[in-house]
């Protein structure tokens, strides 16, 4: 290999910085690797997914794990369907807890964040609404791809795989290709369900004052009865279901309504909503008040979606990755700090000098 990336990589991945935890979901020292996993590589250089409009590289995870995740899920799902319009598959878990601990971790250190604000109209007043969690956005709609040649910058038409004939098209906001890290996800969640999927949201609940009020994910875009994969990473959380309201009935109707559902999702549980679910039910993972809500009750959740139009692209950008500052896991302090582009050059032009005084 070449001098300059082996001179790079270490301090690359010092700028990615979580020496100890990243470190030992690619490298272990021997006596480790052998007490606890043959799954992870020993010594695997580390490789990075680019694209001009990451605000970082997203280091890329050892191709052994990469494996290991096309081999999920760990255990069959589990359809809930015993309610009026509600079709669910639960796995649980799908991810086990050795892989979903180290992908928590990894993830939540490499991912770029967001803290989005947005302005709505209530009662006819603008209101500001801040986002209640952190989160990020990778994928685009059906109509494009991203260019297999190249670092993918280029965004060609799906149909024609010719460049986009209007430069305006994607202006609010550069799509971003899914990072290999949730890709591999990405591809077994398709085999494990038989859906297709082009975006992937990420959220990060950071403490229990974290949270998603109910919604249904059922915008036009995702066309119709769309089938939604969510994944849990880290701390358990409730997630809550209910059906949307029901017209009043009009002749006496002896079938119960629609029971409020609690599901405890933890680390590496995978739920699929599919068919009438978006329609008809609201989810939400509400606040959690009492103790364990501050320290490390991080948690991930991914979704796996497919948008069918351009406007789904947009929106998805705007509502998860927005205008403003990125976010970066910092493992000394334990939380999500303010990032700048200057972070990462301050730390290839310091190394160096680091190295020279030991
Ligand atoms: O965090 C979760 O489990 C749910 C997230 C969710 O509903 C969403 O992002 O639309
Ligand atoms: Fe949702």
């Amino acid at each position: 290999m070449a001098l300059f990336s082996r001179l790079l990589q270490p301090i690359i991945s010092e700028t990615m910085s979580k020496k100890r935890t990243i470190d030992s979901f690619f490298v272990r020292d021997s006596k480790k690797q052998k007490k606890t996993s043959a799954h992870l590589e020993e010594d695997e250089e580390p490789t990075y997914s680019t694209h001009r409009a990451y605000p970082f590289p997203i280091r890329n995870i050892a191709s052994a794990t990469a494996r290991e995740i096309a081999s999920l899920p760990a255990r069959p799902g589990r359809e809930i369907n015993n309610q009026p319009d509600l079709d669910l598959v639960y796995f649980e878990p799908y991810i086990p807890p050795y892989l979903s601990r180290q992908l928590f971790q990894f993830l939540r250190s490499q991912l770029p964040f967001y803290r989005v604000e947005y302005t709505i109209k209530r009662f006819g007043v603008e209101t500001s609404i801040r986002t209640p969690r952190y989160t990020t956005v990778f994928g685009i709609d059906e109509t494009s791809i991203f260019s297999p040649d190249g670092d993918g910058s280029t965004i060609l038409d799906a149909k024609t795989r010719l460049p986009l004939p209007n430069i305006n098209i994607y202006e609010r906001y550069a799509p971003r290709p899914i990072p290999q890290c949730l890709d591999q996800l990405r591809k077994s969640t398709e085999a494990a369900t038989g859906h297709k999927f082009n975006f992937c949201l990420v959220n990060y609940y950071a403490t229990g004052s974290d949270s998603i009020s109910f919604h249904s994910d059922d915008e036009r875009f995702l066309g119709p009865d769309p089938a939604i994969a969510s994944f849990s990473l880290g701390a358990a959380r409730d997630f809550l279901m209910k059906h949307k309201p029901l017209p009043p009935k009009s002749d006496p109707d002896p079938s119960p309504p629609p029971q409020q559902l609690k599901l405890s999702l933890a680390s590496g549980d995978m739920i699929l909503m599919r068919g009438k679910t978006q329609a008809n039910w609201l989810h939400s993972i509400p606040k959690r008040t009492g103790k364990n809500t501050q320290s490390d009750g991080g948690r991930i959740n991914i979704t796996f979606r497919r948008a069918m139009v351009k406007g789904g692209t947009d929106n998805y950008y705007n509502y998860n990755v927005g205008k403003g500052p990125v976010f970066r896991w910092d493992e000394t302090a334990k939380e999500m700090r303010e990032w700048k582009p200057s972070d990462q050059q301050d730390t290839i032009l310091q190394k160096p000098q680091e190295e020279q005084k030991r």
